[in-house]
């Protein structure tokens, strides 16, 4: 699993502690990543210790983990609600994130706006005052070309995702390609998220503005909470 960025100490410190918030009864969106999978094993332990919640997996990976971490799960469409959604990033500005380095950004959108309450958990290497993280943009595979086209009038420089274990691209969970779009400092993310998101052929990208309610930030000196302004 992919572990960049900061100490994973910081990060089990933030899992563990949006894990926290989840209460008896709740479905929780289970997001994906290395820190958002801190938070699947703790509320594991928790249903263990006699918790009940469901889960509501993004992706093939948080699927799996919580399936071993024994977090009983509902699927996105059979769930009635989703009370939390707990969630990675790969890096944070004010309310604003870019989230898709594990290429599941699709799912963990309309997961996570679907919630009532969005817990992000983080550590410090996620932090910038302004966004600059390059936007994973999910294509239809077609689209590939009209998109990366597209990406390059809005000032974006796109590389297709390629693959590490396997040549050739990345496919997503949905069956599509990632586009990597480096749009140097992203000034105005409502603006780029909204001109991305009309592009013909995108399927989702990795912008998540004005989501989020909550912000975990795992350090290895404890754990700062706090709520986003605007
Ligand atoms: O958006 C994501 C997956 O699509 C992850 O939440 C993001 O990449 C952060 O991962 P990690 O906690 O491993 O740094």
């Amino acid at each position: 699993m992919k572990t960049a960025g900061g100490s994973d100490d910081a990060k089990r410190r933030a899992g563990e502690s949006a894990a926290d918030r989840v209460h008896d009864g709740a479905v929780v969106g289970l997001g994906t990543g290395s820190t958002a999978a801190h938070a699947i094993r703790a509320l594991g332990r928790a249903v263990d210790a006699g918790l009940d919640v469901q889960g509501v997996p993004t992706s093939f990976q948080s699927r799996q983990l919580a399936r071993e971490a024994g977090v009983p799960l509902v699927d996105l469409d059979d769930a009635e609600r989703i009370d939390v959604a707990i969630d990675g990033a790969d890096q944070f500005a004010g309310a604003d994130l870019v989230k898709g380095g594990g290429a599941a950004h699709a799912r963990e959108k309309v997961v996570d706006a679907a919630a009532d309450r969005l817990l992000i958990v983080v550590d410090p290497s996620k932090r910038a005052d302004v966004l600059s993280h390059p936007v994973p943009v999910e294509v239809l595979p077609d689209a590939r070309t009209t998109v990366a086209r597209a990406v390059a009038e809005y000032g974006g420089d796109p590389t297709l995702r390629t693959a590490e274990r396997k040549d050739g691209p990345v496919v997503t969970d949905n069956g599509n390609l990632v586009l990597d779009c480096d749009f140097g400092a992203i000034t105005d993310p409502a603006t780029l998220a909204r001109q991305v998101s009309q592009t013909p052929g995108v399927v989702e990208h990795g912008l998540f503005v004005g989501l989020v309610d909550e912000f975990h930030l795992g350090s290895d000196a404890g754990v700062d909470v706090w709520e986003p302004t605007g």
